[in-house]
Formats: structure tokens, C-alpha cells, sequence
């Protein structure tokens, strides 16, 4: 199957209420991780690539692994999402590119760290959706800034994000405003802010509904049901993972993750994309300090990079049966961009606002 729409991806997921775990990827280890893990449980795949990746591995490189993807595993469908675009720009050239996904992330100036104001965000991403569904290409925006409630701090990790300190209006979604947004620009999805950040340090203690929000969730759908909402900064932080590192000479302090139990709640309330980056890496870098430790001899790259991959693919892998994503993938039908775009042209996607 060549590379899909997103729309089309999680309009299924809604239909049959899952949800589908987006991992970033930033080289080829990672790719093979995700892809091997949904083959294994028939799951549908979002491969999505970061500014940061992009930089580190170079755009052709992003492009033509995750077009490898595709031509290895045909009979998975498979969404190419630019994550975090910080300008109308930045979007078209994702898509000029054949990225069949992009996010324009209008919550943020260009700079990518001073929160923008509401109408500036309506206006960059009605741009997006006007160049993007014209070629039948999916939408994700945000409205919020993502960010720790316990603190007011900013989520600045990751080199996307809000520096410096929110109040708790900036760092969660209010509904009205979802329900005006989502009738103005007519995107696909919406990345919603509800307390979860990004990067490994989320919260000091395991979460409860002061601190994550999950109860947003429900009135943000309730007025926008059939846009998906999307969590971004929604790695899990499992503590066995942070046990591996700091036992085999790593410096990682306490800290707590999006609970999966929580994730799978919201996805009863029209979560259908769920943000992981931070997990793959800890679990990559735990693998890969085990075996260098236990193994002071070796040099290959490729004997510390198969246990890497072998503890990124777990990770994948469990989240896929978590989010109820287990033999979606082959119902999936799969249509071409061009079909997506006489869709959106012809009004069949269009967004019910209540
Ligand atoms: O939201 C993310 C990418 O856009 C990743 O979130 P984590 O840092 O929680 O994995
Ligand atoms: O958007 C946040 C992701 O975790 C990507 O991070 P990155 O910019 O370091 O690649
Ligand atoms: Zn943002
Ligand atoms: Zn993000």
C-alpha cells in the first residue's frame, strides 16, 4: 500500500473506537522497531518526523526510510506526519516533499517558543488546511500550550515548545474556543493541551486529575465529536525503563510519565493519536548501556543497535495492543490522496461543530 492519508486512518480508529500510538522516528533502527512491531500485531502505523529529526538525519533521508517502510511491509498502511511545523512554510514543504500528514503548530510563534495569540493560530492553519487539502493531505493543529500544571513551566525539551512560565488558561484547551477554532479552519485532527509535556521529566509524582487533566478531553469532544483529538508529550516513562539506565551507569532522576490507563481513557473520549517519542529513546538507551556494560569488548554498531531496536520494538509493540490498534491495520482500506481530495472538495469531510 503506498503511503496513506491520516484522516482516512483515524476517521477507522474512531469508527472502531482505538487509538493509534504516532512514533517519532529519526533513523533506521527506529523505523525497523515500529514496523516490525505492528507486523506483528496487524497494527496500523503513524511514522512521524520532528524538526529535530529532520535536521539530525537530513529530510531525503526521513523520506525515502520511511518510503522503505512501505515497500517492505505493502500490506501495512502507513502515515509519513510531518510533527511540529512552525510555518505555513515549513508545512508546504513537508508536503512537497509526499508527506501525507502535517502539523502546523500555530499554539507557538515561528520561533517555535513564544505562545501565539488565537487568531494568529487560526490564520496559519487555515493556510495549512487550504494547501493541504487540496491534495488530500491531513491536518493536525494545536490550541494550548503544552505544559506542566504542577509547575507553570513551559515545555521547552525537546527544542519545541514555550519557554518560561504559563498560566493554567495557556496550559489547558478550553472547549469554546476548540469548538471556534475547529469551525474556522476545518482541520482534521487537534492536538489539545492537558497538562502533558514533553520530553521524560512530565511529573514528580504519578499523576492525578489536578495535574492531568484527562476530564478536558471529554468536554473538548463533546463539542467537537468527530475532529481527532491528538495528546501530544505522551510517553508513559515506564519505571523499569529508568531502572535499566541508572543501574548501568545512567543519571536519571525521578520522575513520572502519562499512565497508560489514562491514555486509554481518553481514548474512550476521541483521542486518536497518541504522541510517543521520549519511551523509544529511554528504552534504546537502557538497552544500549546494558550491553556495552556486559559486553566491554565488543565494537560493532550493529550488536548494540539490534538490542536497542529489539527494546524499541517492546515498547511499540505493547503500546499498539494497549491502544486497541491489534489487526486494524488490514481494515484499512487505504485510498489515494487524490480520492482524499475530492473528498474534502466535496464537502464529505467536513467538521461537525456543536
Ligand atoms: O509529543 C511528542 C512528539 O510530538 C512526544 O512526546 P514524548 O516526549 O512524551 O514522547
Ligand atoms: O516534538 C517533540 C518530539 O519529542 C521530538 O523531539 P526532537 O525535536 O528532539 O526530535
Ligand atoms: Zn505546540
Ligand atoms: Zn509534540
Amino acid at each position: 500500500m503506498p503511503l496513506i492519508s491520516m484522516r482516512e486512518m483515524l476517521d477507522h480508529a474512531a469508527e472502531h473506537s482505538y487509538g493509534i500510538p504516532a512514533f517519532n522516528v529519526n533513523n533506521l533502527e527506529q523505523v525497523q522497531a515500529v514496523m516490525s512491531a505492528a507486523d506483528e500485531v496487524g497494527a496500523p502505523v503513524i511514522l512521524q518526523a520532528s524538526a529535530g529529526a529532520r535536521k539530525y538525519a537530513g529530510e531525503p533521508f526521513i523520506k525515502h526510510l520511511i518510503q522503505a517502510a512501505a515497500e517492505m511491509y505493502p500490506h501495512i498502511p502507513l502515515v509519513m506526519h510531518q510533527d511540529h511545523g512552525t510555518t505555513p512554510e515549513v508545512c508546504q514543504g513537508a508536503l512537497n516533499l509526499g508527506f501525507g500528514s502535517v502539523m502546523m503548530d500555530g499554539s507557538l510563534m515561528s520561533d517555535g517558543k513564544t505562545p501565539s495569540s488565537f487568531d494568529y493560530n487560526v490564520d496559519v492553519t487555515q493556510k495549512v488546511v487550504a494547501m493541504a487539502h487540496q491534495i488530500g493531505a491531513t491536518v493536525e493543529g494545536e490550541l494550548g500550550c503544552l505544559g506542566n500544571l504542577e509547575t507553570g513551566d513551559a515545555g521547552e525539551e525537546d527544542g519545541i515548545g514555550a519557554v518560561g512560565k504559563l498560566d493554567h488558561s495557556q496550559m489547558l484547551t478550553d472547549p469554546e474556543e476548540a469548538a471556534v477554532f475547529v469551525k474556522a479552519t476545518q482541520l482534521d485532527a487537534l492536538a489539545i493541551a492537558i497538562g502533558t509535556s514533553h520530553g521524560a521529566y512530565k511529573f514528580s509524582r504519578k499523576p492525578t486529575g489536578d495535574i492531568l487533566a484527562i476530564s478536558r478531553v471529554k468536554e473538548i469532544h463533546a463539542r467537537i465529536p468527530n475532529t481527532h483529538l491528538v495528546m501530544h508529550g505522551s510517553s508513559s516513562v515506564p519505571q523499569e525503563l529508568l531502572a535499566i539506565i541508572n543501574q548501568y551507569g545512567g543519571k536519571m532522576k525521578e520522575t513520572y510519565g502519562v499512565p497508560v490507563e489514562e491514555i486509554q481513557e481518553a481514548i474512550k473520549y476521541g483521542v486518536r493519536k497518541i504522541n510517543i517519542d521520549t519511551d523509544i529513546r529511554l528504552a534504546m538507551t537502557g538497552a544500549v548501556r546494558k550491553f556495552l556494560a556486559e559486553n566491554p569488548d565488543k565494537f560493532d554498531a550493529r550488536e548494540w543497535l539490534k538490542p536497542a531496536r529489539e527494546a524499541a520494538k517492546q515498547v511499540c509493540k505493547a503500546r499498539y495492543i494497549e491502544f486497541g490498534c491489534e489487526g486494524q491495520g488490514a481494515k484499512i482500506k487505504g485510498y489515494s490522496l487524490d480520492q482524499m481530495a475530492k473528498k474534502y472538495a466535496a464537502g464529505d469531510l467536513a467538521q461537525l461543530v456543536k
